[in-house]
């Protein structure tokens, strides 16, 4: 599945965005007016291999949910039991997440990828609703041996390659990334300095809000497990098994879904840029199909950006994940297709040009 799924990602339509180019030139509007938006549309149109693109609606949010062997290192201060706890609140329809979701009219799914508390018996409210896929009950350790195997890896991606697959057959027109997993910030740390060369302190950030001598130590914890794993960047599967997680396998396997159907992702904060270093790995061509949402405060957030080559729509100084920030960002990418179907030609519309 991951095979046929790398197989299936290619370049961009060039003639779509050439029409897509040209269609801006002659609409009312001084040409670059609408700034990062008007690229945006162009590469939306090689993504669909037409223009304009489709109005990228309806929008699903997947939020993939796991818990870290590195809890034990203590690099959060919160409980390993409020990543369920969340889960629950997601399904009745409490968190952030949920809020954002209902403003931009966006069905939640939360996947379960390897929570380690079971969860209850949890009654799905009208947009959101719970997928059981857990690979195995949170990773192991990284600080003391690898997160997880190969084999473990591989069905992460696999998970998120289904749930992209479930989503766009379902009628999705985006896919927005969302993670929660208590932890999940240190093994993102250690998957960007893996993917970008960025030294620990770099790409280590302050995850939920640890205080210094807790930052601290999470940066010797990421670096030691650089270390003692030389992960290989030419072996994504390899470096998410020794130093990921659950959710950020599957996220990888998410993006990398979406880019197959040539359906726009919109990633969000850190946890989402480090899996989209490891689905770049594996298929280049896939950042033709990201879309950065936001920066998050998180300093590793932006590392993997640059590496990757985008631009964030916003930058709101978010930190919480969920997919809270690309639910911001959601409305900007549909004005910016918007545009291409809307608005009026100088000629249509009389107006003169300079
Ligand atoms: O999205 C982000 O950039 C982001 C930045 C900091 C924290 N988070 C969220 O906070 C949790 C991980 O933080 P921590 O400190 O426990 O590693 C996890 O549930 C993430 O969704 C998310
Ligand atoms: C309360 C809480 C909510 C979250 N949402 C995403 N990560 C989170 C982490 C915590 C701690």
């Amino acid at each position: 599945m991951l095979e046929t799924t790398i197989a299936a990602i290619g370049p961009l339509d060039t003639p779509a965005m050439v029409a897509a180019r040209e269609r801006h030139t002659r609409l009312t509007k001084p040409a670059g007016s609408l700034g990062a938006l008007e690229e945006l549309s162009v590469r939306l149109a090689g993504l669909a291999g037409t223009c304009p693109p489709p109005l990228p609606t309806p929008a699903a949010v997947a939020v993939f949910a796991g818990d870290h062997g590195v809890h034990a290192q203590r690099v959060t201060p919160w409980p390993q039991e409020v990543t369920a706890q969340m889960i629950a609140n997601f399904l009745t329809g409490g968190a952030v997440v949920n809020a954002f979701a209902r403003q931009a009219g966006a069905a939640v799914t939360v996947i379960d990828v390897g929570v380690a508390t079971p969860l209850p018996d949890l009654p799905a409210t009208g947009t959101s609703r719970l997928v059981r896929a857990a690979v195995r009950a949170g990773t192991a350790d990284l600080a003391t041996g690898p997160a997880m195997t190969r084999d473990e890896a591989r069905a992460a991606i696999e998970v998120g390659i289904r749930i992209a697959d479930d989503l766009v057959a379902g009628g999705a027109g985006i896919l927005l990334t969302g993670d929660m997993g208590i932890g999940n910030t240190t093994p993102a740390a250690a998957l960007i300095a893996a993917f970008t060369g960025a030294d620990a302190a770099a790409a280590t950030g302050r995850g939920t809000g640890v205080d210094d001598p807790t930052y601290a130590h999470k940066v010797a914890v990421v670096a030691a497990a650089l270390r003692r794993h030389a992960p290989d960047p030419t072996d994504p599967v390899g470096v998410l098994a020794a130093v990921g997680g659950l959710e950020h396998a599957a996220l990888a396997g998410f993006i990398l879904g979406a880019a197959a159907h040539r359906r726009p992702v919109l990633l969000d904060g850190v946890i989402a840029g480090s899996a989209a270093l490891a689905a770049a790995a594996l298929a280049p061509d896939a950042v033709h199909a990201m879309i950065a949402g936001h920066r998050s405060a998180e300093p590793g957030a932006a590392l993997a950006l640059r590496h990757l080559g985008l631009d964030a729509l916003i930058d709101l100084g978010l930190r919480l994940g969920e997919g809270t920030g690309a639910l911001l960002a959601l409305p900007v990418v549909t004005g910016a297709v918007r545009v291409l179907h809307e608005v009026a030609t100088f000629d249509s519309a009389g107006v003169a040009q300079k």
